[in-house]
């Protein structure tokens, strides 16, 4: 498979006040395969929208480089190639949705005579075409988060990169988001996003980087990442005999009784055996088991350094 993005030991020193240096990013090595929804994810401050802005040619890297579908992002070949999404879009506030993205549109090179028809298009994908002659002064942050997703498909670009698209959003506008997102890898372009939700970011990517302090901590598909073995089971009861409590007390993590009824969690399915043969003993119902299986917050919250 090609590769759409790739970065080679890319890093990032920012100068501040007093010669005071930041590392932002160090030594990020990575690659993106054409086709594929890439998740991007790390604490704030983690160095994701300044890989971004590399990748963008808004940020020069201290060392190291970028390419986009093998083209250095020091070339302007390398941003035609890319629909970018902001992590907070700005807009012309006096012009009108459809005005932003007849702006976008030329700004882009699309012949005068299909501004309209891409306009309405676009318009209509995001949902927002009754907002057409509404200035964005008036717009919601989900509204602009749909207008800043517009301007990134005016020109149809093969590379989406995207800061945070499913932030501001509410639940319908995420799902809609998710699924414009899933739309465009089935018309075959690349989707590098970030997002701290990373139930989204799991339901979506094909593979996941993660980042923290700048620095890459893992990389690749996520079900490759993810330790799926059962890492808790939830047990229901109810109607025991109330000796059984003492017993199950010591094989749980976790335990909230009321009345006759007993919520535990214990971390092995052998455990969750025994406690269901200790209420069953005691006289008791098991009403619930439910095994959990780690997820990609349980990888996150594993592999994570923070800041
Ligand atoms: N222009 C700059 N000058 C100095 N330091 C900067 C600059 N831009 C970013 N940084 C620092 O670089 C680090 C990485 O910032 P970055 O914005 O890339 O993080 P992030 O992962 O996108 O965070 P978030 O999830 O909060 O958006 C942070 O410590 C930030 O303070």
């Amino acid at each position: 498979m090609k590769t759409a993005i790739e970065t080679k030991n890319l890093t990032v020193v920012f100068r501040g006040k007093w010669g005071v240096q930041k590392r932002a990013v160090h030594n990020l090595s990575l690659k993106v395969s054409e086709g594929s929804i890439f998740g991007f994810i790390g604490h704030n401050g983690a160095g994701k929208t300044t890989t971004i802005k590399i990748l963008t040619g808004l940020c020069r890297p201290t060392s190291g480089e970028a390419e986009i579908m093998g083209i250095s992002v020091n070339n302007v070949a390398a941003r035609n190639k890319i629909g970018f999404l902001p992590e907070n879009p700005y807009f012309y506030e006096y012009l009108t949705a459809g005005e932003s993205l007849t702006f976008y549109a030329r700004l882009r090179g699309i012949p005068r005579k299909d501004i309209n028809k891409r306009v309405d298009e676009l318009l209509d994908e995001v949902g927002l075409k009754d907002a057409k002659s509404r200035a964005v002064k008036g717009f919601s942050k989900g509204m602009k988060q749909r207008l800043g997703l517009a301007q990134a498909m005016v020109h149809n670009p093969e590379i989406y990169i995207l800061d945070e698209p499913l932030s501001g959003l509410d639940p319908v506008g995420r799902r809609e988001v998710r699924e414009k997102i899933i739309e465009l890898k089935k018309k075959g372009s690349s989707i590098f996003f970030t997002s701290h939700v990373l139930a989204d970011v799991e339901m979506l990517c094909d593979e996941v980087a993660l980042v923290s302090q700048g620095e890459l901590v893992s990389f690749g598909k996520i079900d490759e990442l993810i330790n799926r073995e059962v890492i808790s089971v939830d047990i229901h009861g109810e109607g025991f005999e109330q000796g059984c409590l003492k017993k199950l007390e010591k094989l749980c993590k976790h335990m909230v009784h009321k009345d006759n009824t007993v919520l535990i969690t214990v971390d092995t399915e052998e455990k969750a055996q025994q406690a269901k043969e200790i209420l069953e003993k005691g006289g008791g119902t098991l009403r619930a088991m439910i095994p959990h299986r780690e997820n990609l917050e349980d990888f996150y919250v594993r592999n994570s350094r923070g800041v």
